[in-house]
């Protein structure tokens, strides 16, 4: 356990710095502000800005898509967001009170930001059902003592994530046997169960089908609100379906933001990106 979080687990709420409400499990405070506050933020490599003074703010249940070239800088946001890069310098704030250049990547994931990246990874040997189980976010301990009833709740709360995201069906099924969109949604829903306020999704519907495309799109609609989401994608299709801001990244700054059909309008968006 870091220093941090061992005075935060004491009780020494007073001189622990800002950040740790959600590990004294208080949650992410987002009383009076936008549940993602990034500001000024910079990243290089080798003299490289990959961020250059990158501000954005992401609102409470808002579904938010990022566009932009290629080496515009999105991942690196991403990388920042949770953790898995420290920026050179900037503020980013999960909340009001989480300061996420002071936490590490699994104190991020469980302050309650989900991260899915391109590439599904689900286990193939099991089938989806003891897929879903395994990501379950449980108390042991209260397991332990109230088996049988966290039991069934738990088969309901799985019951519930597979209508969710479309393999009620397919439960039974190992999840090496499903096609590549159905992997990818229940990864989703696989980080659904761990009960994410943020979630960040990186390219999505890369490979899925026309359906499995709308049908991703509908679910996402459908998380917004209870979830606030961020959603890395290149098929503007898709980006369209999603409705919600859009923002365009370039050279590691945003460029434009706004609805897609402002930002389609935008000449420089169409000169950088859209245009090409
Ligand atoms: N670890 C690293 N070392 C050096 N350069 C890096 C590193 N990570 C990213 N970069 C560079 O930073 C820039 C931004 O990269 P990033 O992957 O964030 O862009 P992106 O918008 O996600 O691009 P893409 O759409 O291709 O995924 C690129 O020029 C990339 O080559």
């Amino acid at each position: 356990m870091s220093e941090l979080l061992a005075r935060a687990a004491s009780g020494d709420r007073e001189s622990a710095p800002v950040g740790y409400a959600r590990v004294l499990g208080e949650g992410v405070d987002t009383s009076h502000g936008p549940i993602l506050y990034l500001d000024d933020i910079t990243v290089s490599f080798d003299g490289f800005r990959a961020l250059n003074k990158l501000t954005l703010t992401i609102d409470v249940g808002e579904l938010r898509c990022i566009i932009g070239p290629n080496g515009a800088g999105k991942t690196t946001m991403m990388d920042v967001i949770t953790g898995k890069t420290r920026p050179d310098s900037g503020t980013a704030f999960f909340g009001q009170t989480i300061d996420l250049t002071r936490l590490s990547e699994p104190e991020i994931a469980t302050a309650g930001i989900g991260r899915k990246f391109q590439k599904p990874t689900v286990f193939e040997p099991l089938s989806v059902f003891e897929n879903l189980e395994l990501a379950m976010k449980t108390d042991k301990r209260a397991r332990h003592s109230l088996r049988a009833k966290l039991n069934s709740e738990a088969r309901d709360r799985i019951a519930e994530m597979l209508a969710r995201i479309n393999l009620f069906d397919s439960a039974a099924r190992l999840a090496g046997e499903l096609s590549h969109g159905q992997k990818q949604w229940l990864e989703i829903g696989m980080l659904l169960m761990q009960e994410p306020q943020l979630l960040l999704l990186d390219e999505p519907v890369a490979g899925m089908t026309d359906h499995e495309t709308a049908k991703t799109a509908e679910l996402f609609v459908s998380l917004a609100g209870s979830h606030s989401l961020v959603v890395v994608e290149h098929d503007m299709d898709f980006v369209e379906r999603l409705g919600g801001k859009v923002t365009v990244l370039h050279e590691g700054s945003v460029l434009a933001e706004g609805p897609l059909a402002e930002v389609q309008q935008d000449e420089r968006v169409i000169e950088v990106y859209l245009g090409r």
